[in-house]
């Protein structure tokens, strides 16, 4: 099993899912182009290493928002992780401790907040969606200071879940024995029960979603907390500059993966012109499409502090569980060690613009 890469991992989680549960997991919106167009955007940059550098030892770690990681890499917020396998979240959190590796829970998490605290060894960060009843927000924050998270993460970029075709054409709904159980019954219950045409994910978020939000109700979320406050989704300069002003501590430079906005920029083309906006005055992290090592040399070059890996994650939970996702991550690691060192960049520092050229 060491063996195998992510494109593996990949082919083995899709031959153990159900057709309706790996379309969720693997489709976008719209017209779908997002999803190469992530991976192009990446493909078109390539590293350009120095030499003549001691590489006789490299240094992956860095501090992230205050979390000590073992790399620049965490797992991205993703809902339901029990749909790929039973053990869900849980099993996720014991793979990404031993790894070193940071762990976004989703909101929707399908193991409660404290169940994966208490199996995580490493690193926890809160994902939310604003939802109209604010007092669930006030109590999951609570829960997650408690419970240790470090962070919390406000995803700014799904006022409501896009058109996903597949979804509406399987009529997708979180199947019954699986539960976002962090959140209150009565909140959830449109995400069950399947309409032909129709996506009860979709649905949910029309219904539960607050889509009015704006920059001035982040302060009220702000004085709500003391841990540190990230926004996931944000893919404009001008937005980076005002989460600066509102006091944000990082972003996620975001494109969900291609399930929000249809034709949004990839966030690898979107990164350069946010690290010039916030000139360094919070973290930048980057998400959708990251696949190799070399991807998170890439993402450091232009500018990133750390990537977040989404899909692969679930990959190897379908596959096998915790000791998956645990393969999949040291893949990912192994291969950014040796880009270190055959960059000539033994600390995570060390890479910078110079280190890309596009093509
Ligand atoms: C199955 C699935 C569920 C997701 N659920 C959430 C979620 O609950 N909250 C969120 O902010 N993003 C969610 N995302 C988006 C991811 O956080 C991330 O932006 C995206 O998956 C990164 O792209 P990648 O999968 O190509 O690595 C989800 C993505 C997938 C594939
Ligand atoms: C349940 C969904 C709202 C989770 C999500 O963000 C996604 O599927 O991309």
């Amino acid at each position: 099993m060491a063996a195998l890469t992510l494109r593996e991992y990949r082919a083995e989680a899709e031959g153990r899912l159900p057709a309706p549960v790996w379309d969720f997991l693997e489709g976008g919106s719209g017209t779908e182009s997002m999803l190469s167009a992530g991976r192009a955007a990446l493909d078109r940059i390539r590293l350009r290493p120095r030499c003549l550098v001691d590489v006789s030892v490299c240094d992956p770690g860095v501090t992230l928002l205050g979390s000590r990681l073992a790399a620049p890499l965490g797992i991205a917020p993703m809902a339901y992780h029990q749909l790929a396998h039973p053990e869900g979240e849980v099993a996720t959190a014991r793979a990404a401790g031993a790894a070193g590796a940071l762990l976004t829970v989703s909101i929707f998490a399908s193991r409660t907040l404290e169940d994966i605290a208490a199996a995580a060894s490493g690193p926890l960060w809160l994902q939310l969606y604003w939802l109209r009843r604010r007092e669930t927000l006030v109590e999951l924050v609570r829960r997650a200071e408690d419970a240790g998270y470090q962070a919390l993460v406000l995803t700014v970029d799904a006022p409501r879940v896009a058109y996903r075709p597949r979804d509406a054409r399987n009529g997708f709904a979180v199947p019954g024995g699986i539960r976002a159980v962090n959140v209150d019954a009565a909140v959830m219950s449109a995400s069950h029960g399947g309409a032909a045409g129709e996506s009860a994910i979709a649905r949910h978020s029309k219904e539960q979603f607050d889509a009015s939000i704006t920059w001035r109700d982040l302060a009220w979320l702000r004085e709500r907390t003391s841990l540190p406050l990230v926004l996931k989704g944000v893919l404009a300069p001008e937005d980076a500059e005002l989460a600066v002003e509102y006091g944000v501590d990082a972003l996620v430079v975001s494109n969900h993966g291609g399930r929000q906005l249809d034709f949004a920029i990839p966030a690898a083309d979107a990164l350069p012109e946010i690290v010039d906006a916030v000139g360094g005055r919070c973290r930048l992290i980057l998400d959708g499409s990251i696949r190799y090592g070399a991807d998170i040399a890439k993402a450091l070059c232009l500018g990133a502090d750390a990537v977040f890996v989404g899909r692969p994650a679930l990959w190897g939970l379908a596959h096998s569980g915790s000791a998956g996702v645990a393969d999949v991550l040291r893949v990912l690691l192994d291969e950014f060690e040796e880009v270190m060192a055959l960059m000539g960049a033994p600390r995570v520092g060390d890479f910078g613009n110079s280190g890309i050229v596009h093509h």
